[in-house]
């Protein structure tokens, strides 16, 4: 497909006999938010470093399009890419626009390249007004905004984001948020690691779930949600007397005093058969309320345990 911007094959990585990551392969294409999701030592951060070439792979290859690798041009290969790291990497007293020229200059941009950037990332970041301050009297989330400002001076195709938003306000939050959906409608490819899986739900078009080192799942939000039996609940709540063989035969149906929960494939398509058939059995209804399913119960069904410690 010519959108893909870069696939991964089996990589593998090791630490003396700790295995952290074993036959991850992952595909990223263009205009795509990519959520690498997965509990604390998943091997998300391993992963992130073989995609960005920091880390070397005992097995498995990562290859850009136009068959870019790192092993036939590794300056080709990590000019393409973007690395926004979980640590926060910046001089805290130099001014955010000195930081931003120190990343050009790894970079080998020329002086001009390298203001003209610099005003283009302060403002995708929305930090357009502190140019001249230092990240020492910035806030957590701004330090977080000019570490991505920074992994944006070379443009490159693909950003890869280590938790990106740990330790942040809600509202820088959503400042990287709309920062990263706006590289997205350029048309740049984001690999986005969590283990908060409101985010992922939030930003990523496709998932690849990690546990222990292996991909335990991916597909698009909609394909991991089908895996799970029932992807909603709704709740009932009885009115007056109703003997439990009145809701006999009434499939994914949970009992609890006064309150029924039933499984539902889909509340919005299938709410009104269930009232109908209460109705026909002459069950009368207080009050309704649906819980959504959500990426937690995704991996708890695929793992048999909680994605947060
Ligand atoms: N340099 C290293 N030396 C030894 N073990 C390592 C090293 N880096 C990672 N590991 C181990 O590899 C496993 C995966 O770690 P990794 O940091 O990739 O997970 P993660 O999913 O990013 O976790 P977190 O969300 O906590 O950052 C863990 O068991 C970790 O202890």
């Amino acid at each position: 497909m010519t959108d893909e911007v870069l696939v991964a094959r089996g990589l593998r990585k090791a630490y003396g006999a700790r295995v952290a990551v074993q036959d991850v392969s992952l595909t990223l294409r263009r205009g795509e938010v990519l959520g690498l999701l997965g509990p604390n030592g998943a091997g998300k951060s391993t992963t992130v470093g073989m995609l960005c070439g920091l880390t070397r792979p005992d097995a498995g290859e990562v290859t850009l399009s136009g068959g870019v690798t790192l092993a036939a041009d590794e300056a080709a290969y990590k000019r393409r890419i973007g690395l926004v790291p979980q640590d926060i990497a910046l001089y805290e007293d130099l001014p955010a626009r000195m930081n931003l020229s120190l990343c050009g200059a790894l970079y080998g941009l020329p002086a001009e390249v390298i203001r003209r950037r610099a005003e283009t990332v302060l403002a995708a970041v929305g930090l357009a007004d502190r140019a001249g301050d230092k990240p020492a009297t910035f806030s957590g989330g701004m330090k977080r905004r000019l570490n991505i400002a920074c992994a944006l001076m070379h443009d490159p195709d693909v950003l890869l984001l280590d938790e990106p938003t740990a330790g942040v306000d809600p509202q820088s939050r959503n400042a990287i948020f709309d920062t990263l959906e706006a590289l997205k409608a350029q048309g740049k490819a984001l690999v986005y690691t969590t283990h908060y899986m409101e985010e992922a739900e939030r930003l990523a078009d496709h998932l690849t779930i990690v546990d222990h080192g292996r991909v335990v799942a991916s597909g698009t939000q909609a394909q991991l949600f089908a895996q799970l039996p029932a992807a909603q609940t709704l709740r009932v709540e009885l009115d007056g007397e109703v003997a439990d063989a009145a809701l006999a035969g009434l499939p994914g149906v949970t009992r609890t005093g006064q309150r029924l929960d039933v499984q539902l494939a889909d509340v919005g398509r299938d709410t009104a058969a269930l009232l109908a058939a209460l109705a026909t059995r002459g069950v009368k209804v207080r009050g309704l309320a649906s819980a959504r399913a959500t990426l937690e119960d995704v991996f708890l069904q695929l793992t048999g345990r909680a994605l947060r410690d």
